[in-house]
Formats: C-alpha cells, structure tokens, sequence
C-alpha cells in the first residue's frame, strides 16, 4: 500500500494538507454526465480546417509529404490523451506507481467508452524510471464519465498531496535537458502557472532525503564518521539541497497562480518574481570585503535557465481547439522580438558553462529556430554560445533535428524565401527582420541539434526544445545593431581583434576576495555563483563584474482612479516603453489592478521577508521546546511583516535564498514568494506549553532535528487509522467496577502511554516503517504533526486530508468523528460515560478563536472560514482553522481551474498575443 513518505521535501508536506482536489480535479462536482457530454461535443464541433495554418507548414515541408504528414494533421485533429507523471522521492513515486497498477488496472480494464473497451494507461517510454504514464482517454473523459469515479478520484487525490503531477508529455521534456543538480542556482523566467517549475524543484531536492537522514544521524552519533560512505554525495549543509530555483513570470495574476502551484512544494530553496524577462534585474549577492579596496557586491549568474517562452501554441490545438480558427502567421511574428529579448537575457544571466533550456510550445521557425540563431547572433556567436547536441538524451523520444531553413508568411499569407525578397515587398512598418530567416551558412549556427516533437510521434502536442551553453563571457550587441533589430544588418565575421579585446574586457578585475566575515559563510551566495566546475567548492573566488547587470528601477508609487495606491517599477515601464509591439507588457505588469490586498513595504514587495536574529526569545523558547539539534540552521527563520516582529507565523528559506532576500531588500526586486511556514502562534493556556506550533508544510524540514521528547512513535495501521477517523479522541481513561482502568490513553496502542507521559503543545508523530512489514504496520514512513492537550490528542489534520489517507491507506471511505464537537457528543454514548476528573473547558475559547481568525485573515482565509460555527474549545477551534485552510485551498484551486479552463481569462492574461487571436500557449 502506497502512502506518503517521511520525505524532508515533500509536495503536500510530510503527509499533511494534501490539497486532495487538485486542478481542473472536478472530482465531486455535481451535473457531472451532462457537462462531459458538453464538452466533448465542442471539442468534436470545432472545424479543425484553417488554410493558412496548413499552407504555411505545407510550404515548410516540416513533415514529408505522405503518410507521415497525413498522421501529422491526423494527430492534430484529435483530443489530447491525458498524462501524468509521479513525483518525489524514487522509492516512494515507485510505490505510488503500484498501487495505479495494482488497484486502479483492474478496474479501468472493465471500463467501455464509446463501445470500445478503454485503453490502459502506458508508460511515456522516455521518461526515466517508468515513472510517467501517458492515457489516451482524454482527460474530460475521466473526470467526467461515472465509470472512471475511483481512478479520478484517485487522480485528484494523489495529485492534491503531491503524488502525482498532472502534466502533458511535452511539457515534461524541458527540465529533464537542463541536467539540473542540487546545487543549482536555476531560474524559470516564463515560469506560470508552473508545471516546469514544479519539476525543477523536485530535481533540486532530488536524493536530499537519503542525504538529510544521513547527516541526521551523523549529527546525533547514531552512525559513525567512518560509515558514512557519502557515495560522493555533497553532503554540506547537512545533506539539504544548496541550490535554488527563482521562478518568474511578468504577469501578476498568473504569478500568483505560480505561487500557488508551487508553495505546495514546500521547499525553502524556492523564489517567486514578478518581472519582466527581457529585462530581468541582475540580483545582487551579499558585499564580500576586498583588502585595500570597497565593499562591493556582484550579481547572481545562473547554472541553468528555462526560457519557455510565450509562443502562438500552435502546437498546442489538440487542446486547444479554437486555434484552428484563429491561427494567423501574425501570432508568431509577433512574438520573435520579445523571445529573442528573454532568451538573450537568458544568456547575460547565466554562468560560463551553464545552460539555457529554450522551449516552445509552437511549430513555427521564426519563433524557434530564428530566435536561437537571432539571439546566438547577439551574443557573439558560435564562439560564445554553443548549442548543445542532445541527440543521446532521453533515447526513447522520437523527435526531428531543428530546421536549416524556411520561409516566413506575412499578414496577408504571402510567403517569402528570404530577406531581400521580403525586403522587396515589405515596408517599414512590418514586423519581418533580417533575423527571422535561416541564418547565412557562415555562421554556422548547427541549428539540426534543435530538437522539434511532433504529435504523430507519440501521441502528443507539438514542442520545440533546445539547450544551449554558454562558452565564454558575452556582452550582447545592442538590438539595432543585431539582426533582430536592425533591417540593414548583414553578416560579419567577428573580427578577431575585436573578440580579443572583447575578450580582455570581460577579463575578472578583482583580485582574490574573502568572505566581509566569518559569518559571510553567508557564502551559499558565493558558492552559488562559482563557475560549474568548482561549485561547492573553494569559498574564495574571483569576482567577475556582470557588466550586463540590470538593475531594478526604484519603486515609484502612484494613485489610481479609485483611488488605490500602485507601485509603478520604472524597469516596467521600460520595458513598456520599448515593447517590440504594442502589448507586449500585460497592461496589470504596469498598472497591476488586482495588486497585493496589502502593500506591506515601500519596495514594492507585495511581502516582507524579514529575518529573525537567531536569538531572539521567540525562537529560543522553540528550540528549548521542541529540543531542536544545536546542527539545525538558527539563522534562516524569517517573518513576512515590514516590522520583523514574530506575530503570526514563523518561515524557513535555505541559506541562499536569505542571502539574495536580504542583499536585495529596497533595490525594487519584486519577490512575490519565499519560504516555508515552519510555526504559528498558538495561543495556549498552561504553563510551559510553547506558543509556537510546527506547520504541516514546514514538517518535514524539520522533524528529523526534533528532540526525542517532543515525538510520538507510531508503528501500526490501526493506531492510525484510530488517529486519522477520531479527531480530538480523549485520553481520560475510565474507572470501571473492578477497580481497573480502561479506555481513554489506553485505547491508543503502542502511542497510549507516549502521550500519557508527554507534555501539553505540539508534537511529530513519527509513524515508523520497515521494508519487511506485517500485515498492520507501514512499508513506507510517514510524519504528521500531533497536538496534545489536556485531555485530548489530536492529529493536525484536516477533515478532507484524513479522508484521503483513510481511502489511500485503508480503501476507506468513513465518517469521521469529531470528539471536540458538542452535537456529536450527545449523540454517542460513549462520550456520556464520566471520565475520570471532570474536563473543563480546555481553554479560553475567545481568545483562541481570536487567534485562528488572525491566522486566517493573514492567509486570507477570512472568507473561507467566514460564516462556520466557532466551536467553544481550543481543539474544536484548531479543527475549524485546518478545515479554514483547506477550504482556502479549494478556493485558490476553483481560481487556478477558473485561469486554466476559461479561455477567456487565459486571453487576458496572455495580453502579449491579445487581439492576435491566440491565446493558447500553456502546455500544463
Ligand atoms: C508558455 S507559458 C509558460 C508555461 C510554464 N513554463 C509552465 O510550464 O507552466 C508563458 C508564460 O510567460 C509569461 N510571459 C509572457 N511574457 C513575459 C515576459 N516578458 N516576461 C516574463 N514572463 C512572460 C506569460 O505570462 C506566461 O505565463
């Protein structure tokens, strides 16, 4: 049986707020029968003929006349198969995979669609480990058809806890050619709503569990030195991942979708921005001292970068079928400049040795093709940026090379050859450059290691994905002066004096520097930006000024008609002003409407990160508590309020992300999102209860540091499953005739005299597992956060989480019974015997109440609580504040299926291609 493990980096946490409805989940929506009807039937309606869209890649001969291209536009025409790959650590994703194979097989065997027994899911046949399953039963069809209710259902619920991740095919290839390692400083600049991004976390935490437990037991003395073969594992920072992941996106509304997808994550390396990408601010690290000279700061480079650019998506109508009515050669031409910008960016910012990822979701040249060669054009050419031949990666793919040549279509369909001919007929206001044609053969751009998926290959959507390295220092031609901008630009040998002094130029001024302090082992930063080779290696480096830095412009804030207060970045409006074409920044980049309900600081943060010295009181009185290792990091907990002040609630961020938080505080950077909640303030009455709570989404970070006082070791099923179905069950046992004692504490297995001698306050019920389990005991490990009162103990979940356990662990689908609840006290009579000692009121139900609103206001979760019965006892207000989050998270889930399945709000918020008629371009 499959269950969630006790990874340290675990989607959903360590088993605990699984978000099990996951998107576009539609599991439990009523009308179910008539709505699956509706849908298909516009799928089938639409008229998958447009004359332009099949001239143009006719003309292209992307595929050989014949039956290959009667497949090719065959493939087009039908519904996308449904695809979805599992997650986490290797050991715990194969036994997800198991329980799909053994209990979900059977069933989808029997099934019968449309007269014709259904397909079993397969294995992607590229994807490592088997661990991706690709289904030709499209995905409207499982959410919606009854006889496919226990697969969705499942579907939903291992997605929602981060099991699975429901992900097209294509989509998957980009991350896994980036070669991302967990020391990687890595960005996502397109990065929403976030499926890449998701799986370039798990890439960065890849094997951290098995190092953590490891440097775990190093720290504690329960292994020795000498037995830890680290199998060359970098096991610095106690085993954690030292990389970090900034995932960005321009658009407002969809960077909060972006956080949302990936705060379930829970990773402390992660970032989210809100920025331009053609004009990404240079991040600054922390100032390390120079003798003789200046405190200076230098500027993070990347080891790997993704630029999955926005496109026309014309890869994508299989689904997105209203693209066959509105494909114009206009969406792609269009969009050239602005990917030529990211990508070039792209390249500024990364690290010599590194590598960009490029990827689109379109079929055509001059969005692929052209904007490599156009932006290897600006960089200084093939002697700077090497595209990197992926031709023995993922050898089960079928793909073809990137094309050497093709032909641009104008406005009107007409199609050119090449430049002069356009240029011939072309005037000044059109979009057609120079760049947007095969590159002159001297360039020798191998543009055939570009690869080009296409949908008849494996019953996919079409893609573009290429990987290039950066060999050298580059500084990029001004645009006017490259073949992107400039409508005369012919090519030139670069003149091999001018790359030597080029060359010298970007030679490293610095001398050797060291750290400002001992504490500036505040070095991650400087790790992080040591080239490939020696990273993790030597504190001291050279400094190499990024000459291309942009910084971000200060905040500027202005007063809307209604009166709001926005903040305007001059970088924005920079880059609106420069926009290649009309809109190529969404309207809310510059004016962000729906900006943050509270601007918290005058940087322009929508958030304050601000961190806590690791001394201070509140944190001290959670180390005594908790018993937290003297080898757990004290410097990283950070608070989200301008005053610094520990109110509500507690974060964690990796060493790093601290550092560029920190350095970049007040220079306009728009970070949107950073840390894990690792505890919130619980008001508590009695003494020695400490205030501060362990979050489920912080668990798993920290529960392997956790004094042996403060856990609960659980070892059988039925232990709990009794956990999981009662919540607050009363630990006062009962006095019977004879004397004995019975129920209460004693009810509770192998944890009853674990909780009876433990203190009041929270607690890491550690469930243990062995690889040779009984019948009643667990394969798999797995943590959740306890609370013990003084009466009762209770496991912190809430209720739709313990029902999707119970169904994944038990196959059960049970009532739960809420000992806290007055109603449903009365009503068992259980509940009527008198325990032991009378049970006061467990607290002081306003104040807690109280608190619980605040935590929920601060989430805003004001609405979701809004209008539920406040139970008068602290536990009954702890199962309303788990329920509160949850349906918060259902109601940030029924806005991310809102953004996804409208096309209408995809359209606004993809205002680059708006009014060009294409609005398709997410590959999720
Ligand atoms: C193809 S989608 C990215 C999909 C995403 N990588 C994923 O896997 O979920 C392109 C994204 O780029 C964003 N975008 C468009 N123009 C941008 C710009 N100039 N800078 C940064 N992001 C931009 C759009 O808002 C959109 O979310």
């Amino acid at each position: 049986m499959a269950i969630m493990s006790r990874g340290r980096f675990k989607r959903g946490g360590g088993g605990g707020r699984g978000r099990g409805r996951g998107r576009g989940g539609g599991g439990g929506r009523g009308n179910g029968h008539r709505q699956f009807q509706d849908d298909r039937l516009s799928f089938d309606q639409v008229n998958k003929h447009n004359d332009n869209f099949e001239k143009f890649y006719n003309t292209l001969d992307i595929v050989p006349a014949g039956p290959d291209r009667d497949s090719f536009w065959a493939t087009l025409r039908k519904e996308l198969p449904n695809s979805f790959r599992f997650t986490g650590s290797k050991g715990h994703a194969l036994s997800v995979r198991e329980n799909l194979v053994t209990r979900f097989f059977p069933l989808i065997k029997d099934i019968k669609h449309e007269g014709r027994p259904v397909e079993l899911p397969k294995q992607i046949p590229w994807f490592p480990d088997g661990l991706a399953y690709s289904m030709a039963t499209p995905k409207n069809v499982i959410r919606k058809y009854e006889p496919f209710k226990e697969f969705q259902k499942f579907l939903v619920s291992e997605t929602g806890v981060g099991n699975i991740s429901r992900q097209e095919e294509v989509s998957m290839i980009p991350p896994m050619l980036l070669d991302v390692q967990p020391h990687h400083t890595v960005l996502d600049l397109c990065a929403a709503p976030g499926s890449k991004s998701a799986q370039l976390v798990e890439l960065i935490h890849a094997g951290e569990e098995d190092r953590v437990d490891k440097a775990i037991k190093l720290a504690k003395g329960e292994i020795a030195l000498s037995e830890d073969s680290s199998n060359g594992q970098n096991m610095e920072d106690g085993g954690r991942a030292t990389g970090m992941l900034v995932a960005n996106d321009v658009n407002y509304q969809r960077a909060q979708m972006l956080v949302h997808q990936v705060k379930r994550l829970n990773s402390p390396n992660l970032v989210v921005m809100n920025h331009d990408a053609t004009m990404f601010p240079s991040i600054e690290l922390p100032a390390v001292r120079i003798p003789g000279q200046q405190k200076r700061g230098k500027y993070l480079k990347f080891d790997r970068i993704l630029a999955d650019v926005p496109c026309s998506g014309d890869g994508t109508c299989r689904k997105n079928p209203s693209i066959w009515k509105e494909w114009t050669p206009q969406n792609g031409l269009g969009l050239y400049l602005t990917q030529v910008r990211i990508l070039t960016r792209a390249l500024q910012m990364l690290k010599v040795g590194g590598r960009v990822v490029y990827s689109t979701c379109s079929l055509n040249p001059v969005e692929n093709e052209a904007v490599i060669s156009s932006a290897i054009e600006r960089c200084g050419g093939v002697s700077k940026v090497r595209i990197v031949d992926c031709s023995d990666k993922l050898p089960n793919l079928k793909r073809n090379p990137g094309l050497k040549d093709w032909s641009i279509m104008n406005r009107q369909g007409t199609i050119y050859e090449s430049w002069p001919e356009a240029q011939q007929y072309e005037d000044e206001s059109s979009r057609i450059v120079p760049g947007m044609f095969a590159p002159e053969s001297e360039e020798n751009i191998p543009l055939e290691h570009c690869m080009r998926v296409y949908p008849h290959q494996q019953d996919t959507g079409g893609f573009f994905i290429v990987a290039l390295e950066k060999l050298s220092e580059i500084k990029a031609k001004p645009e006017n002066q490259s073949k992107s901008g400039n409508r005369n630009w012919t090519f030139e040998k670069p003149d091999a004096f001018g790359e030597l002094l080029n060359e010298v130029s970007q030679e490293p001024k610095e001398p050797v520097m060291v750290p400002e302090s001992a504490n500036a082992d505040a070095s991650a930063a400087q790790r992080s930006n040591a080239p490939e080779e020696t990273n993790g290696g030597a504190l001291k480096r050279k400094a190499v000024e990024d000459e291309e830095a942009a910084a971000p412009k200060k905040t500027k804030l202005e007063v809307t008609e209604n009166g709001d207060q926005i903040a305007i970045t001059g970088e924005v409006k920079d880059a609106a002003e420069n926009a290649p074409f009309e809109k190529a920044v969404p309207e809310e980049a510059i004016q962000q409407p729906q900006a943050p309900r509270k601007r918290r600081d005058d940087s322009g943060n929508d958030e304050a990160f601000k961190y806590l010295s690791p001394e201070h009181p509140e944190l001290v009185s959670i180390y005594d508590f908790y018993e937290l290792h003297p080898s757990f990091p004290r410097d990283r907990f950070l608070v989200r309020n301008p005053a610094g002040d520990p109110v509500k609630g507690i974060y964690y961020s990796s060493q790093l992300v601290r550092d560029i938080l920190i350095t970049n505080e007040n220079r306009g950077m728009k970070f949107v999102h950073a840390g894990v909640k690792m505890f919130m303030k619980q008001d508590s009455q009695g003494q020695n209860i400490c205030r501060w709570r362990i979050q489920t989404e912080g668990l798993p970070i920290i529960e392997g540091w956790v004094g042996d006082g403060r856990v609960v070791r659980l070892r059988k099923k039925s232990t709990l499953r009794r956990l999981l179905i009662e919540m607050f069950p009363k630990l006062t046992t009962t006095k019977n005739e004879d004397g004995t004692e019975s129920g209460g504490w004693k009810d509770l297995g192998e944890i009853g005299e674990q909780i009876k001698d433990l203190g009041m306050g929270c607690c890491v019920l550690r469930v243990e597992a062995s690889p040779d389990a009984g019948e009643d005991e667990f394969k798999e490990p797995l943590t959740l956060p306890l609370w013990r009162s003084m009466h009762s103990v209770n496991l912190m979940l809430p209720k739709e989480d313990r029902r999707a356990m119970l169904l994944r662990i038990f196959n059960e689908d049970t009532e739960l019974i809420n000992h806290s609840d007055p109603k449903q006290q009365r009503s068992d009579p259980k509940s009527k015997q008198e325990p032991q000692g009378s049970i006061p009121a467990e607290n002081d139900a306003s104040r807690v109440e109280r608190d619980i609103k605040n935590d929920v206001e601060d989430d805003g979760l004001d609405d979701a609580a809004g209008g539920a019965a406040v139970p008068n006892t602290e536990d009954g207000a702890m199962a309303l504040e788990q329920d509160a989050v949850s349906k918060k998270d259902a109601i940030d889930i029924k806005r991310l299926e809102v953004l996804e399945d409208e096309d209408r709000k995809i359209a606004e918020a993809m205002p680059e291609r708006e009014g060009e008629g294409d609005d398709y371009n997410t590959t999720v």
